[in-house]
């Protein structure tokens, strides 16, 4: 892929990685993926975008956006790379990519935008709404995840396929533990651990309808 230059100058476009995710809680499988495609991609910085109300988890309990943000901004504080962007959890109403995209292009109008994906968000994506719109805002990169196969769905030149070390982490089995008192340290980072514990977050895990 190459770097895409600014057309009135000439010079090196900002190359900003979004990193969607409900974040419930943010692990490392999140984090590899996102430092990964910066290293190979040459990412000038991956901002996390935790969302409001993630519509396609609708019969799963999903914490307050409010923890779920400020566990992204503990787990990407050391990276001077990572941000974090309030437009999903601040924007009522279910979540949809295309307004993420459409909030993000116009806080940075000058950036190269790729959205970052695992191979199970992936393999849904022609169920988001207005998808058609999307592949205009946004290069997508899928990215492997152990127990998911990765296919570019026939949609060729829309998404780059990559293969990133294989974390068998998920939010779900982090939730499940701490509600059943295993540990989740070196699943999600140190201070993600202690921020659960001090708000006796995924206590006991309950399937809402
Ligand atoms: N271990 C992983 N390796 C690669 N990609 C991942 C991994 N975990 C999550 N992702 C990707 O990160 C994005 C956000 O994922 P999300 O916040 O839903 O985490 P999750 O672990 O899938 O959560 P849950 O278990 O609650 O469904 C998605 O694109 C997902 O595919
Ligand atoms: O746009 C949509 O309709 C849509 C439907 C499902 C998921 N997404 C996005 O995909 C990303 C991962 O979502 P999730 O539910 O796997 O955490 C996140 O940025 C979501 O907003 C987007």
């Amino acid at each position: 892929m190459q770097t895409p230059r600014h057309p009135a100058d000439g010079t090196r476009r900002h190359r900003l990685g979004i990193m969607g995710g409900t974040f419930d809680p943010i692990h490392h499988g999140h984090l590899v993926a996102a430092s990964e495609v910066a290293s190979r991609l040459d990412l000038d910085e991956v901002v996390f975008v935790p969302t409001g109300q993630p519509w396609q988890k609708a019969g799963t309990k999903v914490s307050p956006a409010e923890h779920r943000y400020l566990m992204t901004v503990v787990a990407t504080a050391s990276n001077p790379r990572f941000t974090v962007s309030r437009v999903d959890i601040d924007r009522p109403g279910p979540t949809y990519t295309v307004d993420t995209l459409r909030d993000i292009r116009a806080a940075r109008p000058d950036s190269e935008l790729f959205f970052i994906t695992g191979a199970d968000a992936l393999s849904h994506i022609l169920t988001w709404k207005d998808v058609e719109q999307v592949w205009d805002m946004a290069h997508f990169v899928g990215v492997t995840r152990p127990g998911h196969s990765l296919s570019d769905l026939g949609l060729g030149d829309e998404i780059s396929l990559m293969e990133i070390p294989a974390m068998a982490i998920s939010s779900t089995d982090c939730r499940r533990r701490v509600s059943e008192a295993q540990p989740v340290w070196y699943l999600v980072p140190d201070g993600v651990v202690q921020y659960i514990n001090k708000h006796g977050l995924y206590l006991a895990e309950e399937e809402v309808s």
